[in-house]
């Protein structure tokens, strides 16, 4: 059993029953449950699950989730590599299904490192609308901007901003927003047990006061009309029910919607907002609230387009030459160059100047003295259809292993030049083929070991 803080004890037994308290901390003698999701821009669901090779079982409160069993080990798996599904905690697929983004809206995910929820809109958005997943910590939106990669997401600006700097840039810019708040993590105990070390009554008053301020500049970011979804991984109602209180008290123009799935939770304190607690459900502890901002959502356009200069006439046509030679197509729509990198802007992408960006749309590749090198993050988007030379591995050869540890292959086939590298259909990265050699364009720093 994990040990749990005393003052964290004595709180959950004086505002549960005792019976409830008593099935609540035996909670902690079971197992966390491990989640995976897939991704529907690779797979469908039926697919999905004819062909992983784990035993899977559905998340009730999510179509795309599955639950898996530890030993199976998905994360070391080369469909993992090449973004065929992301590893999460099945409570917290619960939060963008209750905020059900549909394809074409412009939705903000403000405390989105490393990227559950972010890739989770993105299934749903697939390759229409704006994903603006924001982080404030700058080592972790790399991870954010990795994760995103992998799941081949085009349409994305990924930013390292505070929410205060955020809502000065987009004000009523968004259809929706995800505020997964930042919080003393009580409900991770059981998963992560080192949590319990860092809480302190201090630390949940202290993020308390945090939510407050982040939900109120997430407010002004929302367009009227348009919903948000609240939502922690802790226990405390001053972080939860309190915490909304709070701020329905402070803007009237917001009220609460209904959870969807909420047949699955338990009620809050708070009507319409939900639970979800490790002793009723497989998973761990959590809470929503879905708020609604009262208006017309086809309201005003507060926010000027990204002014892009139109790309020279060499970087034009090494990046055409390139598609030429590799691609069925040339990716269409607005070109931005930083530097040396060439950018797809995703549509209704706002102006981006004197904001902190890690990733400015669909990551192309970079041109260089004349040349136009394919980025990882194409690799990981493109479609079966989009490419005109692959080399696929069956996702239990030796082959795939090698390529994931960036090694040479030899290959006796008679093509020259970039060629994807595919696990069973699934793109995994470039390679070049030169004279009867793969040569191995796998990224450094992702190399297995
Ligand atoms: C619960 S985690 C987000 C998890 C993420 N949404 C996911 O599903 O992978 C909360 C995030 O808020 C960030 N954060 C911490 N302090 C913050 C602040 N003052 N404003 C905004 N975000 C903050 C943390 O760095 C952390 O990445």
């Amino acid at each position: 059993m994990t040990a749990l803080p005393e003052r964290f004890v004595e709180r959950m037994k004086r505002t549960m029953e005792e019976e409830e308290a008593a099935s609540f901390f035996a909670s902690y003698d079971e197992n966390a449950a491990h989640g995976l999701r897939l991704n529907p821009g690779k797979i469908s669901r039926d697919g999905f699950t004819d062909r992983m090779p784990f035993s899977l079982t559905p998340v009730p409160w999510c179509p795309p989730g599955f639950y898996y069993n530890e030993e199976d080990r998905p994360g070391k798996h080369p469909y993992h590599a090449a973004g065929v599904y992301y590893i999460q905690e099945p409570s917290a697929m619960a939060v963008i299904e209750a905020l059900k983004p549909e394809p074409g809206d412009r939705v903000l995910d403000l405390c989105a490192a490393p990227g559950g929820k972010s890739t989770h809109i993105a299934g749903y958005l697939g390759d229409r609308g704006l994903l603006v997943a924001n982080e404030i910590h700058p080592t972790r939106v790399k991870a954010l901007s990795e994760n995103l990669e992998r799941w081949g997401a085009r349409n994305i600006l990924v930013t390292n901003e505070t929410p205060d700097r955020m809502a000065e840039r987009f004000p009523a810019f968004f259809d929706k927003i995800v505020v997964d708040a930042p919080c003393s993590g009580e409900g991770m105990f059981r998963k992560l047990p080192e949590a319990c070390e860092d809480w302190s009554e201090e630390k949940v008053a202290h993020c308390a006061s945090m939510q407050t301020d982040i939900l109120a500049d997430a407010a002004k970011m929302l367009k009227p009309g348009g919903v948000m979804v609240y939502s922690t991984c802790t226990f405390a109602e001053d972080e939860n029910e309190r915490q909304i209180e709070r701020f329905l008290a402070a803007h009237p123009e917001f009220s609460l919607d209904p959870v969807a799935q909420q047949e699955y939770f338990t009620p809050g304190k708070l009507e319409h907002t939900v639970r979800l607690w490790p002793h009723k459900l497989r998973g761990e502890g959590h809470f929503l609230a879905r708020l609604r901002k009262s208006g017309d959502t086809e309201a005003l356009e507060t926010v000027q387009e990204e002014k892009v200069k139109p790309l020279s006439a060499d970087v034009r046509r090494v990046f055409e030459a390139f598609c030429r030679e590799a691609l069925t197509f040339t990716p269409e729509g607005r070109y931005a160059l930083f530097g040396d990198q060439l950018y797809l802007l995703a549509d209704g992408l706002p102006r981006l100047n004197r904001l902190k960006i890690s990733r400015a749309g669909w990551h192309l590749g970079t041109v260089k003295k004349g040349r136009f090198e394919p980025s990882h993050a194409m690799a990981l988007a493109l479609k079966p259809e989009e490419w005109k030379s692959g080399v696929d591995f069956s996702a239990d050869s030796e082959e795939v292993l090698r390529y994931l540890r960036g090694e040479t292959l030899f290959w006796d086939a008679a093509g020259k030049g970039w060629t994807i590298v595919t696990v069973d259909g699934f793109p995994l990265g470039w390679g070049k083929l030169v004279q009867g050699q793969l040569k191995n364009h796998y990224p450094k720093g992702l190399r297995m070991l």
